[in-house]
């Protein structure tokens, strides 16, 4: 049998054609001697009629109890009809039930942590299925936006000795006979990797014991990360900005259907197409937020609430720059025209999403990097190979990381990033 994928047969080509599908009972209804069997696959619903004339009372009557999700095989004409899924139906010759289902735990009406409970059978449905093809399409054009520019994909550990984002995101695991930790960000492996390679980058899950809940930390997320020699922030922001329009615009050039499921409007996320992006400072935040009536002052850290508003003065993407010092990570680079803030930079998508780029230039000087070490309570032992960087032939250099889940929560416009991890893992989840 030569099987099609469900969309391709539902065209005006097919009518009247023969066609073999296979997938999973959707939808079912038996109306006289007549199934009307709604079978999903990766790519559409299909209404397929069995009618008891032509293949049996039987396999009507059976068809009558099937449980929701059995897996079927069926052969028949196509036909068009206003009145089914996508205007087109099977008018089966033949139809087999491979895998049969009872009692399909998942009825309609259940709630959120039901179905984050049978998330294994729940994430079935078309719409996550639109949902992962979003997010391969994000995937595959941020590899191909570094591939087509002269970056070298690279692999760097996992498993680690030591924090890049802070000792309060860390999870350890058992080491052999000693203690490691899940990588919170694949930055400084890739400090080490661009005196190889130059422009490098890499696609790694990242680990961060979260402790609060909130709709956009995850405690496992995949991140992307660029860092190159001899680039300053400003450089490295020009990357950030070419990489995210071109993920929205190969997204909205391959996965406009997918993004319509969502409602999305696409006008709007056209906005992030329109390169250079506003470039504001951390000071000029804190006044926007003041003028607002939003309670902060300077050297506070800015967090969602703060963000969503600043987002609602942007259409498009912006850039947050030089935050006060001691709010950012001990590699960043102190500014030399002032020495209060650094060289850091956040990306925040308009309509409320806030961050979804963290980067900046880094320290490249071995005594002001071992100071900052010193100053942010880290043991500078742990981090003599980081620090060994800045011993022999120390460049200038720029990174930064991309919350795949973040970028593709905004794109699809929902509002919680679990929905876009198959396996969603935070505080008060690990299963399934
Ligand atoms: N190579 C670098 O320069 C990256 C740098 N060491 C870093 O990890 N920065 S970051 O902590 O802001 O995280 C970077 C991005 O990673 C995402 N991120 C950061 N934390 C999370 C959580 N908990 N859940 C989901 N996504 C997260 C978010 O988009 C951030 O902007
Ligand atoms: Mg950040």
């Amino acid at each position: 049998m030569d099987f099609k994928p469900i969309a391709s047969v539902m065209n005006r080509e097919y009518v009247g054609k023969e066609a073999c599908i296979r997938g999973w009972i959707y939808r079912r209804s038996v109306v006289g001697g007549k199934a009307f069997v709604r079978v999903r696959d990766s790519t559409g619903v299909i209404q397929v009629v069995v009618e008891s004339s032509r293949l049996g009372e039987e396999l009507v009557d059976s068809l009558k109890n099937i449980g929701l999700e059995a897996s079927v095989i069926a052969c028949g004409e196509v036909k068009e009809e206003a009145k089914a899924p996508g205007g087109f139906e099977l008018q089966a010759k033949f139809f087999q039930i491979v895998g049969d289902s009872r009692d399909f735990p998942i009825k309609g009406g259940e709630g959120d942590e039901y179905l984050l409970n049978m998330r294994h059978l729940w994430i079935r449905s078309p719409r996550y299925a639109s949902l992962f093809k979003i997010k391969h399409t994000v995937i595959n054009a941020g590899r191909e936006y570094f591939s087509k520019n002269g970056w070298w994909e690279v692999t760097p550990p996992i498993l680690t000795a030591s924090a890049c984002e802070g000792g309060a995101t860390l999870f350890p695991v058992q080491y052999f006979d000693q203690t490691a930790f899940l990588s919170q960000s694949a930055q400084l492996y890739l400090e080490v990797l661009i005196y190889t390679l130059e422009k490098v980058y890499s696609l790694t899950p990242s680990f961060r014991a979260e402790k609060s809940r909130t709709r956009r930390h995850l405690a496992e997320y995949w991140h992307l990360e660029p860092e190159a020699a001899w680039y300053d922030m400003n450089d490295m922001m020009k990357v950030a900005e070419e990489l995210v329009s071109y993920i929205v615009s190969k997204v909205l050039d391959e996965r406009k259907r997918e993004l319509e499921e969502f409602g999305r409007d696409i006008g709007k996320l056209r906005k992030a197409l329109e390169v250079p992006y506003p470039r504001i400072r951390y000071d000029e935040a804190i006044e926007i937020l003041q003028k607002k009536g939003v309670n902060v002052k300077w050297g506070d850290d800015l967090g969602a609430d703060e963000e969503r508003v600043l987002t609602m003065e942007f259409e498009t993407p912006f850039f947050l720059t030089h935050f006060p010092k001691h709010i950012k990570s001990f590699y960043m680079k102190v500014d030399p025209s002032n020495p209060k803030v650094v060289l850091g930079f956040d990306l925040l998508a308009p309509e409320g999403y806030g961050e979804i780029i963290g980067g900046g230039q880094r320290e490249d000087d071995y005594k002001l990097l071992l100071e900052r070490l010193i100053e942010q309570g880290y043991n500078p032992d742990d981090y003599k190979w980081y620090l060994d960087l800045r011993k022999y032939g120390s460049v200038p250099h720029s990174g930064f990381g991309l919350g795949i889940e973040r970028i593709v929560m905004w794109i699809t416009g929902l509002d919680h990033i679990r929905e876009t991890m198959p396996f969603p893992r935070y505080r008060e989840r690990i299963y399934p």
